[in-house]
């Protein structure tokens, strides 16, 4: 279905609420640049430290896109896990799975208070941008605990630059993207307003210190489109 959320006036803020579910694969193509390679790299790399019986958590996962793409790229046998803290979210990831006969282990709750434990690969794809600074560390502390020794974390992130004139010509050229998929200026203004203190970006370094701090080894960034970039981090 088409991702048509923000062409009337919305007053609240942005939520992961039944309507945006409906539309959310549509959304997330429109307004993610270079999604679908962004999430082809998150398998690749992470079938590099798959093993079989290895456990693999998506947190965030909404509709479980990534999840199902892995099983469908991966000969090994896993145990996947889908994290969400979005019932409308979950009933279409439970749906999709089952339609492509993928077995996942759906969790409606918050991330925070779910266990997470012997895991070879984490995913959060665009999600650790919607818990508050502070929180966020912590979970990234949490991840770090919940993964095996040299096991990764495959995150995704929307970036802020520490330059206030390179940051406008970012954002800038994202609305270019967006209005390049079929977006209006009003339906972009409006999802803005409403993302306001609800998405909060990092900086490329604020990002690196973090998983610097939970004790992570290394982190790389495997890719990157203006102000959107995926990383790998190993413990
Ligand atoms: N505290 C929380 N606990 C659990 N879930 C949460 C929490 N906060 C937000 N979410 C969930 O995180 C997801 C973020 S979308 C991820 C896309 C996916 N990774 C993809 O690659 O397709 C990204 C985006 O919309 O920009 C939503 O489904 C929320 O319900
Ligand atoms: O659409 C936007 O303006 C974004 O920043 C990306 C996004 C994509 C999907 C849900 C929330 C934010």
């Amino acid at each position: 279905m088409t991702d048509k959320v923000f062409n009337k006036t919305i007053s609240k803020q942005f939520e992961f609420d039944e309507e945006v579910a409906s539309v959310f694969d549509d959304m997330l193509d429109r307004s993610v640049p270079f999604y679908k390679e962004m999430q082809r790299l998150s398998i690749v790399f992470a079938n590099n430290f798959l093993e079989n019986g290895s456990r693999v958590y998506d947190l965030g996962c909404s509709t479980a896109t990534t999840l199902i793409e892995l099983s469908k790229n991966c000969n090994k046998d896993l145990k996947l896990i889908g994290i969400d803290n979005s019932k409308a979210m979950l009933e279409r990831a439970n749906n999709k799975s089952k339609a492509f006969g993928v077995d996942i282990k759906f969790i409606c709750n918050d991330i925070f208070d779910v266990d997470l434990k012997d895991a070879k690969v984490i995913f959060s794809n665009y999600t650790l941008q919607f818990i508050r600074p502070l929180q966020r560390e912590k979970l990234v502390k949490k991840i770090y605990d919940g993964l095996t020794e040299g096991g990764v974390f495959i995150f995704s992130e929307k970036l802020v630059s520490q330059n206030s004139i390179l940051n406008k010509q970012l954002i800038d050229e994202y609305y270019s993207f967006k209005k390049a998929q079929g977006y209006s200026e009003f339906e972009i203004s409006q999802k803005r307003e409403a993302l306001e203190n609800v998405l909060i970006p990092y900086t490329e370094d604020e990002n690196n210190k973090m998983i610097k701090d939970a004790g992570f080894s290394h982190c790389e960034m495997i890719f990157k489109w203006v102000n959107f970039a995926t990383f790998i981090a190993i413990k």
